[in-house]
C-alpha cells in the first residue's frame, strides 16, 4: 500500500460514538464536511477515490485509537504544509471531540523526500568518532543571549578545548544587535581554528539562521560561505519547509542541526495535540541533521520510553533517507550522563549548556567533565569511581549531584 496511515487517540465527547468520531476525522481531512453535499453526486462519484478509510479503532486510556489511511493522491508529494493540513489540520477543532492527538504517521515511498545529507554517520566524520562511535557532547552557550560576539567566541573557545564536539547558539539568539550573526560567526570559528591548531579536534558550530521564510535562505548560505560549518533552525517556529528549503538548497553544503522550541505546546498534553513521532518523522523527511527528542532525567520532562521510540525513528532504516542524530538536551550535566547513555545508547549527543558553564572551575572545566562523565559511562565504571581520579567531574558532582 502506497498511502498514508495516521494514528491518533481521541475521546469523543458523550454521546458520540467512537465510530462516528473516528469517521468525522476521515471524512473532515478527505472528501467530506459536516453534512451531505450536492457537489458529490453521480457524475463526480469518482472524487471517493480520495475518501479517506477508518482502518481500525481500539479502546485506550479513557478513550480510542484508531489508524486512518489517507489516500496517496491527495497529497502533493515534497508540501510539508500541506501534508500537515491532511494529516493534522481541522481535526483538532472538530466539536463532536473532547481531545484528539496524532500519535504516528507512516510516510509512504514518493512523499518522504530526500532527507539528511550528513545524518548521523556525515556529522560523525566531520569531527573523526566514526570509529570510536561514542556519543557526542555539546553545549549552548549561556546566557542564552546578552553576550558580545566576542564573549561569545571566548566562551566557545573554552568549550571546545575542554572536549565538546558541538557548540551551538541557543534557540532566541539570531540576529540581534548586541550579537550580529555574522560577525559572532566569524568571532566563533576564529576560536574554534586557533582550538584546532592546539588540540587538532574540529568542533562543529550551529549558528542559528532561524528567521523570516524570506530571508532564511540567504542567511544560511552566506554564513555558510564566510565558513559556518552547521547551521540551526528552530523548526516549529520557523516551520518545516524552512528545514526543507536549506537541505534541498546545494549552497548549504554543512548539517543542519533542529530545535524544537514551542513542541511543549503540541506533545506536552498527554491526550490532544500532536506527540513528538511524527514531528521526528517529518523533520528526517526534510532533511534535519540532528534533532532535539527530550532527555531522560534533565529539566524538559521527557519519558524514556517516547524518547526512545522517537529516537528510533530517526535512525531505524527508512527507505533511502540517512539516520538523524538525537539530540538529548535540557537541564543535562556530569551527573546525569550514565543515565543518559544507559537508557539512549551512544548514537546520541549529549549537550549541557549551564552543567557546563556552571562548573565551579567555568566552562573549559565544564566541558572536561561532561567528556569524563562519557568515558566512564563507557568503561561501565559509576561517575563517583572515575571522579576519584578526575577532578572536573569531581567538582561537578560535589555541585550537582549524581542523579
Ligand atoms: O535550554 C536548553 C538547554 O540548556 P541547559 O542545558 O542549561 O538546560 C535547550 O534549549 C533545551 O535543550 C531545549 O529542550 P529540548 O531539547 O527538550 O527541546
Amino acid at each position: 500500500m502506497n498511502d498514508l496511515i495516521a494514528t491518533y487517540y481521541f475521546k469523543p465527547k458523550s454521546g458520540v460514538t467512537p465510530e462516528f468520531a473516528a469517521q468525522a476525522i476521515s471524512e473532515e481531512q478527505t472528501t467530506g464536511t459536516w453534512t451531505d453535499i450536492s457537489t458529490v453526486n453521480e457524475k463526480t462519484a469518482y472524487v471517493h477515490a480520495f475518501d479517506g478509510e477508518v482502518l481500525e479503532i481500539v479502546p485506550s486510556g479513557e478513550g480510542f485509537e484508531t489508524k486512518l489511511r489517507y489516500p496517496y493522491e491527495i497529497f502533493e508529494p515534497g508540501n510539508i504544509p500541506q501534508y500537515l493540513s491532511v494529516i493534522a489540520g481541522n481535526l483538532f477543532g472538530l466539536g463532536k471531540l473532547e481531545a484528539v492527538r496524532l500519535l504516528d504517521i507512516d510516510i509512504p515511498k514518493g512523499l518522504d523526500g530526500t532527507g539528511p545529507k550528513f545524518g548521523i554517520e556525515g556529522v560523525r566524520k566531520l569531527t573523526g568518532t566514526e570509529t570510536t562511535r561514542r556519543p557526542h557532547v555539546g553545549t549552548i552557550i549561556k546566557p542564552k543571549v546578552g553576550l558580545t560576539p566576542k564573549d561569545t567566541a571566548a566562551v566557545a573557545y573554552q568549550a571546545a578545548i575542554g572536549g565538546v564536539d558541538l557548540i551551538k547558539d541557543d534557540e532566541t539568539l539570531t540576529d540581534q544587535k548586541f550579537c550580529p550573526r555574522m560577525e559572532r560567526l566569524e568571532m566563533v570559528m576564529e576560536a574554534l581554528d586557533k582550538a584546532k591548531d592546539e588540540t587538532g579536534r574540529q568542533v562543529l558550530y550551529a549558528l542559528n539562521v532561524t528567521t523570516g521564510g524570506d530571508r532564511i535562505l540567504e542567511a544560511a548560505s552566506n554564513a555558510v560561505r564566510m565558513g559556518a560549518n552547521m547551521i540551526m533552525v528552530d523548526v516549529l517556529t520557523a516551520g518545516f519547509s524552512a528545514v526543507q528549503c536549506l537541505a534541498s538548497d546545494p549552497s548549504i553544503t554543512v548539517p543542519i542541526h533542529v530545535h524544537r522550541t514551542m513542541h511543549g505546546a503540541l506533545t506536552r498534553n498527554p491526550v490532544h495535540g500532536i506527540a513528538m513521532r511524527p514531528i521526528a518523522k517529518l523533520v528526517r523527511v526534510c532533511g534535519g541533521d540532528q534533532l532535539h527528542t527530550g532527555t531522560v532525567s534533565g529539566k524538559m520532562g521527557g519519558k524514556a520510553a517516547e524518547i526512545l521510540g522517537d529516537n528510533a525513528a530517526l535512525t531505524r532504516p527508512a527507505g533511502d533517507l540517512l539516520p538523524v542524530f538525537p539530540v538529548a538536551s535540557g537541564g543535562l550535566h556530569p551527573g546525569k550522563v550514565h543515565a543518559e547513555i544507559t537508557t539512549l545508547g551512544n548514537e546520541i549527543v549529549l549537550q549541557a549548556g549551564g552543567g557546563i558553564h556552571g562548573h565551579p572551575d567555568g566552562t573549559a572545566a565544564g566541558a572536561r567533565a561532561m567528556r569524563q562523565a562519557v568515558d566512564a559511562a563507557l568503561l561501565g565504571v559509576s561517575a563517583e569511581e572515575y571522579a576519584k581520579t578526575h577532578a572536573e567531574l569531581r567538582k561537578a558532582l560535589e555541585k550537582w549531584g549524581s542523579a
